[in-house]
């Protein structure tokens, strides 16, 4: 059987499984009521603006924390590889990618190598880390994942620092791993962009699952219409949210009316009563929350290394 049978045999196979998953910390729901379910061979996106709660969600899947309702369920012998947005490395010492490599645990050569040229970057496996270009240092990181042969990819803002054909060239790999190795991959990212072409299946969070559905679906859906434009092109290549959640827990949309929920008539309220969500404290778009500064510590360094 192809590589592609296999992957594609084994789709049924699910990896992780949240229902109705939420956190709550100091006081809040960072995220609640999410559904979601990542099956073998799958690439499910999490889109979202800053703080609406995707790495916490990928923090569940993962398990790095735990939810505080609703349900968490990995399949029992799953290795994960984890792609973080950060690194913690102290960019003035020297740094090998090989021993970038090992920094989680020891590795064959063989399989260190492999995973190298499986991300184009074999000839670089004794490179400095700190001299590598942005898509060249994403790819060691990819490179790192692959190497421990995960079940499931989670890979936090995959082309951050890259540019535009650096991103459509990292999407393609990320789709072949994808294809060649049949692991289940979820992937976050801050918009659409070029990730819809190959994602399975997008989530588009604000705190709570505003919108899902596969690419096609979810760009022609009246809701996703009504969220986020109505051209096709801008759907598909930008994504706007067209409300703003106020401190007291109530929505502000474009047109300036005030209601209780983002979109109260859709439907996308399903099953639980998510009408709590609203009676949080969730000011996504003002917050210039620490994670995000946080979490690009690393990468700001890394570009400071370069210039
Ligand atoms: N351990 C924690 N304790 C308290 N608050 C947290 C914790 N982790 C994250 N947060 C807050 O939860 C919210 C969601 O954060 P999260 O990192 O999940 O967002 P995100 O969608 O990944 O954002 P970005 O695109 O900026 O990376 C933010 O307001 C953040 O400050």
């Amino acid at each position: 059987m192809s590589n592609r049978a296999a992957a594609q045999a084994a789709r049924d196979e699910q990896l992780v499984s949240l229902v109705n998953a939420g956190v709550y910390r100091d006081g809040r729901w960072l995220v609640r009521g999410v559904d979601l379910n990542i099956n073998r061979g799958e690439v499910v996106t999490l889109i979202g603006p800053n703080g609406a709660g995707k790495s916490t969600t990928a923090k569940m899947v993962t398990g790095v924390l735990k939810q505080d309702e609703g349900s968490v369920t990995r399949s029992s012998d799953m290795r994960i590889g984890y792609v973080p947005q950060k690194l913690a490395i102290d960019w003035t010492m020297p740094l090998s990618v090989r021993r970038l490599m090992r920094l989680t645990g020891s590795l064959s050569d063989a399989d260190l190598l492999d995973a190298l040229e499986a991300t184009g970057i074999r000839h670089l496996v004794d490179s400095e880390v700190r001299h590598l270009s942005g898509g060249e240092f994403q790819r060691a990181l990819l490179a790192r994942a692959i190497a421990r042969k995960p079940d499931l990819m989670v890979l936090d803002e995959p082309v951050q620092g890259v540019d535009f054909a650096g991103e459509s060239a990292l999407y393609d790999l990320i789709r072949s791993i994808r294809t060649s190795t049949g692991c289940g991959i979820l992937m976050i990212s801050h918009d659409l962009h070029m990730v819809m072409a190959g994602t399975d299946t997008v989530i588009c969070l604000n705190g709570h699952v505003c919108c899902r559905g596969t690419p096609d679906t979810v760009s022609q859906s009246a809701d996703y219409l009504k969220l986020f434009g109505n051209t096709r092109s801008l759907a598909v290549y930008s994504h706007h949210h067209d409300h703003t959640h106020l401190p007291d827990g109530r929505v502000m949309h474009g047109d300036g009316s005030i209601t209780d929920h983002c979109h109260p008539d859709d439907g996308h309220h399903h099953g639980h009563d998510h009408g709590h969500h609203d009676d949080h404290d969730h000011d996504h778009p003002v917050h210039d929350h620490h994670s995000h500064t946080h979490h690009h510590a690393a990468t700001e360094d890394r570009q400071n290394n370069h210039a």
